[in-house]
């Protein structure tokens, strides 16, 4: 489908910008600590998926928490432990979790191991933000706390119980039935990237180049959006309808620094990574 049939399926949206973006950030104070700042649980990867686990990681990392628990199978915690050190492999306080990317779904074959699953659960009833992407969307089922999901238009097809086509055909009004359907906040990925609360009005992000549809791409916006989460949990926790904008600057970061990355040709998703460092301190000057 075209940008503009896209476009024209979705004229009820409002653009979400670098400005509304750079009201959505958080900055550290004197008086913070790697406590008051933050920290994500993030249960990501497999042993099919581990590069999954790292670019997770990494988006957080790079989008800025105080601490980061990675609580992941151990194939891919060795992984992200070996190219990030500073992630804490023990369980323990955390303010926000992202769940799913590079896992399993619970009805697949294999599924994840019990330890892995049993975080996963511990997660889901906790309360806190959360960021259900890839294999933990089917969880989203039954859920009270506030949450975002990421699906693309295949996952959403397939959360919806409808095809691929009927998706990409009426994004916003797709992701507004699962918006519904499960009490949260959606954000559906493609080249205009949605963003849907259960109430509000919806918005979209349309940063990125087209060389972002790459492999992994999504596994970083997912981390980027779950150190916002962390990051913003006492505010959402006592305005949930925080999370949609929370979502778009998280989608307005990612095509920012996708965009860097590419300087108009093609880049790594760590490379993209490695940008949102200074995709951050740019808006945070707009704001000044
Ligand atoms: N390096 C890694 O470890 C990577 C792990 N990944 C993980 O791989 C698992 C499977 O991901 P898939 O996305 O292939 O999911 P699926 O294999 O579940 O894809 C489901 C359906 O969606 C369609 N689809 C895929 N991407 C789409 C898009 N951007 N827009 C519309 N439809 C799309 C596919 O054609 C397929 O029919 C996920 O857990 C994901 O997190 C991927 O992120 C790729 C990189
Ligand atoms: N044509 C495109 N132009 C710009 N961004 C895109 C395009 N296609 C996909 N994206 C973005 O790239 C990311 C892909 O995510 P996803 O499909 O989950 O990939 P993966 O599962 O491989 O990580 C999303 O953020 C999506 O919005």
């Amino acid at each position: 489908m075209s940008t503009a049939e896209q476009g024209a399926a979705s004229v009820d949206s409002v653009e979400f910008g670098l400005r509304e973006a750079a009201d959505h950030l958080a900055e550290p104070g004197p008086t913070d600590d790697k406590y008051s700042r933050g920290v994500l649980g993030v249960v990501s990867g497999s042993a099919v998926y581990p590069g999954a686990a790292a670019l997770t990681v990494e988006a957080a990392l790079r989008t800025g928490v105080g601490m980061l628990r990675y609580l992941g199978p151990t194939r891919a915690a060795e992984f992200v432990l070996h190219r990030r050190p500073e992630v804490v492999t023990a369980p323990g306080r955390v303010q926000a979790w992202l769940l799913g990317s590079g896992m399993p779904r619970p009805d697949e074959d294999g599924g994840a191991d019990p330890e892995v699953t049993e975080h996963v659960e511990r997660a889901l009833s906790s309360g806190l933000p959360l960021v259900l992407d890839a294999g933990a969307l089917a969880q989203a089922e039954g859920r009270a706390g506030p949450m975002v999901l990421t699906p693309h238009a295949g996952e959403l097809a397939r959360l919806l119980g409808v095809d691929r086509a009927s998706v990409e055909a009426d994004p916003l009004a797709s992701a507004r039935t699962a918006a519904q359907r499960y009490g949260a906040t959606v954000l559906l990925k493609g080249y205009r990237t949605t963003v849907v609360g259960p109430t509000g009005a919806p918005m979209h992000v349309e940063q990125a180049p087209a060389w972002l549809a790459t492999a992994g791409a999504g596994d970083a916006l997912a981390g980027i959006l779950g150190a916002l989460l962390a990051t913003h949990s006492r505010a959402v926790l006592d305005d949930p309808s925080l999370l949609g904008p929370l979502a778009a600057t998280a989608a307005v970061l990612h095509g920012r620094a996708a965009r860097a990355a590419s300087g108009g040709g093609p880049f790594t998703v760590l490379d993209l990574c490695g940008r949102l460092g200074l995709v951050i301190a740019e808006l945070l000057v707009l704001r000044a």
